[in-house]
């Protein structure tokens, strides 16, 4: 089986690669030259666990292969899937321009029977835009009698475990027209229903909608939860507790009720606005998500709150070490990560900032540039530093050596957006503590 998969992003790369460990022929398809070469070499150009290995290994065995060229491979492909970015656009709206783009020269180009599939994040009715479009640019070509199939089949990995999520996914959603289409993608499916995952085939609108719902529903349990914490710290009850005493519900589950200082990276932000977006454009007004966004947004604002409070308001001066830039622990994407709401707000406030991450220095330095100073390691950064302030919860972070950070500190004060260390233990070395909802 030959598939393309257009856009090589955090999706069409994880999707290529992890297709193509199944046995499938794939071309991943990508404007960007230099990431194309790159990839041939080997040279991964994100962060992703487990990722290189099966990379190079399909490469190397030829059933992966990297392109520039859509309309050179487009005929040999029985398959073509969209997986470029729907970043937002004008008012929260999604912005199609990538997807359409796509769509376009594939119109131009096809001259063989195709199943398109959309892959990317689209607002409901867009595989059905991409197929008129399409129809329209056949018959302007005389191709009046070809015939293609369009399906939807979101994504819904996660980064920092995409390869995982890719592999062993609590459900693959198939939205589909035409039996033809079904059958196609119940072929390339096979290997994932041999291994026991389920594959649920729905109509193409419901298709890209439980994409969003999925998303949203998602965000509003993380601003719910930001929500209670912020209210116990006001009445004195521990968020740690009611979210354990929570999640023993078989109702509610456990994941997904971490307090933090809010939601970042590229798809819950951008999801959510879209969302309300298409409501608003359908007549409609999502009172919910309205809520979670706005309280997502006092939320990333929270930790630079604790600071000032914790200086009564005199920060110019002071130095502030931040751990932790990524959105996420275990990516390197700082799309709208809270750490950037804080870093910036410091730096607004005269402080002097200094920063560590595992895997995200590179991309700090695209969006902070030279205001900052990029540490070492952990201890470089808190070096002279008046607080610890730590946004994301990468593994490395939990366990520091805080004897020594006592003696490196000018001041003693840790401020926690995720709740990793426990207040009496950084007492009993002398820190002040602060963390979400405590
Ligand atoms: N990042 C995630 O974790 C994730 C998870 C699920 C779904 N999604 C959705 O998947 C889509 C892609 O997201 P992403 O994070 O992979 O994006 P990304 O920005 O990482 O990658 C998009 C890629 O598409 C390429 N591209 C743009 N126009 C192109 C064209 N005309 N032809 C070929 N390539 C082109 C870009 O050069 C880029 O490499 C979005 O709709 C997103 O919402 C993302
Ligand atoms: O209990 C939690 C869980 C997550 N987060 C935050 O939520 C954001 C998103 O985290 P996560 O969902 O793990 O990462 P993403 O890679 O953004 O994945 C989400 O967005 C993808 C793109 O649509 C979907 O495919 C995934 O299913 C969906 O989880 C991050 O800032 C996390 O810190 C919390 O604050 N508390």
């Amino acid at each position: 089986m030959k598939i393309a998969i257009v856009g090589t992003g955090y999706v069409g790369l994880v999707s290529g690669a992890c297709f193509s460990e199944m046995g499938v022929d794939v071309t991943c398809v990508d404007i960007d030259s230099e990431k194309i070469e790159r990839l041939k070499k080997g040279i991964i150009p994100i962060y992703e666990p487990g990722l290189k290995n099966i990379v190079v290994r399909n490469y190397e065995a030829d059933r992966l292969h990297f392109s520039t060229d859509l309309p050179a491979i487009l005929n040999d492909m029985e398959i073509v899937f969209i997986a470029v970015g729907t970043p937002s656009g004008k008012d929260g709206t999604a912005d199609l321009s990538y997807v359409m783009t796509v769509a376009n020269t594939i119109a131009e180009h096809m001259s063989k029977p195709l199943l398109i599939v959309t892959k990317s994040t689209v607002p409901v009715g867009t595989s059905y835009r991409i197929r008129d479009l399409v129809r329209k640019r056949l018959d302007e070509r005389g191709l009046t009698d070809l015939r293609f199939d369009v399906a939807s089949n979101p994504e819904f990995l996660k980064e920092g475990a995409a390869v995982n999520d890719f592999m062993s996914p609590d459900r693959v959603i198939v939205g589909v027209e035409s039996e033809e289409a079904k059958n196609l993608m119940t072929k390339l499916y096979r290997p994932f229903v041999l291994n026991n995952f389920r594959v649920i085939f729905m109509d193409i609108l419901s298709s890209e909608m439980t994409k969003y719902a999925s998303n949203a529903m998602l965000a509003t349990r993380i601003s719910f939860m930001n929500d209670i914490a912020n209210l116990c710290e006001r009445v004195g009850a521990d968020v740690n507790m009611v979210r354990r005493g929570m999640g023993s519900d078989s109702r509610i589950g456990r994941s997904f009720l971490y307090p933090g200082c809010g939601y970042g990276g590229s798809c819950f932000p951008k999801d959510i606005r879209a969302l309300i977006k298409v409501a608003e454009d359908a007549g409609y007004e999502m009172n919910v998500l309205k809520a979670v966004e706005e309280v997502n947004n006092r939320q990333k604002d929270i930790l630079f709150q604790k600071f000032k409070h914790h200086f009564n308001g005199k920060m110019e001066g002071r130095t502030a070490a931040v751990w932790g830039l990524s959105f996420k622990p275990e990516t390197d994407d700082m799309r709208e990560a809270p750490s950037l709401t804080l870093i910036r707000s410091l730096r607004e406030a005269g402080v002097s900032v200094r920063v560590y991450d595992p895997a995200a220095m590179q991309e700090a330095r695209y969006y902070l540039n030279d205001s900052i100073y990029y540490a070492t390691d952990i201890y470089d950064a808190a070096n002279g530093a008046d607080a610890l302030i730590v946004p994301t919860e990468w593994k490395e972070f939990r366990l520091p050596n805080w004897s020594i950070l006592k003696k490196i500190m000018n001041n003693h004060v840790v401020i926690d957006g995720r709740n990793i260390y426990n207040m009496e233990e950084l007492a009993s070395y002398g820190f002040a503590y602060s963390g979400i909802g405590q």
